[in-house]
């Protein structure tokens, strides 16, 4: 290892950093309203998380990003399409998304501060998969 410099940052040679991809993906000269939930801002773009567009690096890039990108994007896609196939979700009577308080507690994997109460209805019949109905 070799000291370097980096946009006119010097860095010694067997420093320790981080690399704040959180704070790349609210980079206002990449993101348009970066601090906005707006899934549908991928529609029709380019841009993807497996480490080839440096401004979104969920996995990280390069040769040290996670190893396991396939096995997460699939446990994290077979998750969620069990949660929408099998339920209808609502938010509790009088309470619509505006009232959500999305205040995150900040950390290494990050999640709101406050609980998300939400209804879950069964899309399907509860003795649909019970293989046998006499138990
Ligand atoms: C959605 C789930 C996951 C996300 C978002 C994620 C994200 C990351 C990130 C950001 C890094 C650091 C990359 C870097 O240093 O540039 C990493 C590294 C790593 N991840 Fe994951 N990861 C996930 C799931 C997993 C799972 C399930 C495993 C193991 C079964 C795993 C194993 C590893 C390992 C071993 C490294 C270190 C690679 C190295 O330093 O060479 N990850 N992951």
């Amino acid at each position: 290892m070799e000291e370097v410099n980096i946009d006119g940052y010097n860095i010694p040679a067997k420093t320790r950093f981080f690399v704040n991809a959180w704070a790349i993906g609210r980079d206002p000269e990449s993101w348009e309203n970066p601090y906005v939930f707006e899934p549908e801002r991928f529609i029709c773009r380019t841009v993807d998380f497996k480490g080839q567009h440096f401004e979104l690096i969920p996995f990280g890039a390069g040769r040290r990003s996670c190893p396991a990108i396939t096995f997460g994007t699939a446990s994290v896609e077979l998750a969620l399409a069990q949660l929408l196939h099998s339920f209808d979700w609502e938010l509790p009577p009088g309470i619509t998304a505006k009232d959500l308080d999305m205040t995150e507690v900040f950390g290494i994997a990050m999640h709101r501060i406050a609980d998300l109460i939400v209804i879950a209805k069964p899309r399907f019949p509860l003795d649909h998969t019970n293989d046998n109905p006499k138990i």
